[in-house]
């Protein structure tokens, strides 16, 4: 069963107040999608229920090359950059949990009205420039055909593998949105500082029930945190001056050391902090994936116990030992049910990659458009 109802909420992380009080801004198509989970009598449906008309290899006779094209270019790029893997992984959710994988999220505001990309959660998104260069290749070879909707989750596909994850198989078929959301993106984006209970609801309204939640966390295996993120838990936690109390001591040091309290305000602004420098081990420290990453903004890398550590393993472990980086991901121990997937995931490497690639295959699928609705646009930041 997905859909629970909440005691109310008392236990407030520093802005929890604001975004506990914000209104949903749900689609048809999401409301839908819940009740068709809710009514779903396994409660762990493994395709969602939009996937119907999406097919396996819908471009075999239009552009039989493109998957080809697309694994071969997020290769290159993120042999260059690895950065390019964390990007598109965070790109395709905040596409799919705004009115669905429609590719909304990549196009650019018109005539001075904001996009998804402009909406405070999505400031710090990247990859769209990986998108793009992608694109322009399946342009020269099959014209008009391949969706920017499909390269975005074949794209974050083979992001995940390269950086260790599992492989999923994924259908095709999707279509471009002819229209951006930036309200939906800035009021219903889960945010790094939500309490368990409005996590597990934010998942449950797209038919994800609390195995799936916390499986579909375990992406924060990879990529950087910028400091502001976490900062209030560092220095000045639910405005008590004092650091997060469930912060493991040594961890809370190592965090310290590489955020320093003067770098930027320890409120959960969304805006850059240009000044400050990359104090982390990070060799990439947080940049553009294509150009040369930024040595400004600081941050701490997910896996900041080395490259090697498999995919998903670290970050349960972590968080049974109270060192979670962001508020929202340390809440998954609160819970009895996400706690105890926590645990499973933790000691079972294999459970939590398949049901990894269960969870992102239904993410992949959610809300997708399929013709003659939507389009598929020549350049994806742009309607045609
Ligand atoms: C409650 C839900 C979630 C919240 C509040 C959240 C929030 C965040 C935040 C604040 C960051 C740091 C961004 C930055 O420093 O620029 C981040 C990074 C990231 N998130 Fe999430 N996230 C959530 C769920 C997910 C899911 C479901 C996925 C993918 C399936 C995902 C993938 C990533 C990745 C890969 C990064 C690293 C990005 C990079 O290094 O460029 N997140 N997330």
């Amino acid at each position: 069963e997905t859909k629970k109802s909440f005691p109310a909420i008392t236990l407030s992380p520093s802005n929890s107040a604001s975004s506990m009080s914000r209104p949903m801004f749900l689609s048809n198509k999401f409301k839908k999608q819940q009740e068709a989970s809710d009514s779903s009598s396994s409660g762990y449906d493994f395709y969602g229920d939009s996937s119907g008309s999406l097919e396996y290899d819908f471009y075999r006779e239009s552009c039989p090359e493109a998957e080809k094209i697309i694994r071969s270019r997020v290769q290159d790029l993120y042999y260059r950059h690895a950065d390019v893997a964390p990007s598109l992984l965070r790109l395709v959710f905040h596409d799919c949990f705004v009115e669905g994988c429609d590719a909304s999220v990549l196009l650019d505001a018109v005539d001075g009205v904001d996009g998804e990309k402009e909406s405070p959660p999505n400031e710090t998104l990247k990859g769209f420039d990986v998108i793009d260069i992608i694109k322009s290749e399946l342009e020269e070879a099959c014209p008009g055909i391949v969706s920017c909707a499909d390269i975005l989750v074949f794209a974050a596909r083979e992001s995940v593998a390269l950086a260790g994850g599992p492989f999923y198989p994924l259908e095709t078929g999707r279509r471009d949105s002819t229209m951006s959301f930036s309200e939906v993106a800035t009021y219903d984006l889960p945010t790094p500082y939500d309490i368990l209970p409005k996590t597990v609801a934010s998942f449950a309204l797209r038919g994800f029930n609390e195995r799936e939640t916390v499986s579909l966390l375990g992406a924060h295996s990879i990529g950087t945190i910028h400091c502001r993120f976490f900062l209030s838990r560092l220095y000045n936690f639910d405005g008590t001056d004092e650091p997060d109390p469930t912060l493991d001591i040594e961890f809370l040091n190592l965090l310290r050391s590489r955020c320093n309290n003067n770098h930027t305000s320890s409120s959960p602004s969304l805006s850059p902090s240009p000044s400050s420098s990359c104090p982390s081990l990070s060799p990439s420290c947080v940049g553009n994936p294509v150009s040369p990453p930024s040595p400004q903004v600081p941050g701490v890398e997910m896996d900041y116990e080395g490259k090697g550590s498999s995919f998903g393993t670290l970050y349960y472990r972590s968080l049974l030992q109270g060192r979670g980086i962001l508020y929202v991901d340390q809440q998954l121990t609160v819970g009895e049910e996400t706690e105890a997937w926590v645990r499973a995931y933790a000691s079972d490497a294999s459970l939590f990659r398949q049901d990894f690639a269960k969870a992102m295959m239904k993410l992949s699928n959610l809300g997708v458009l399929i013709a003659p609705a939507g389009q598929v646009r020549i350049s994806c930041s742009k309607t045609v």
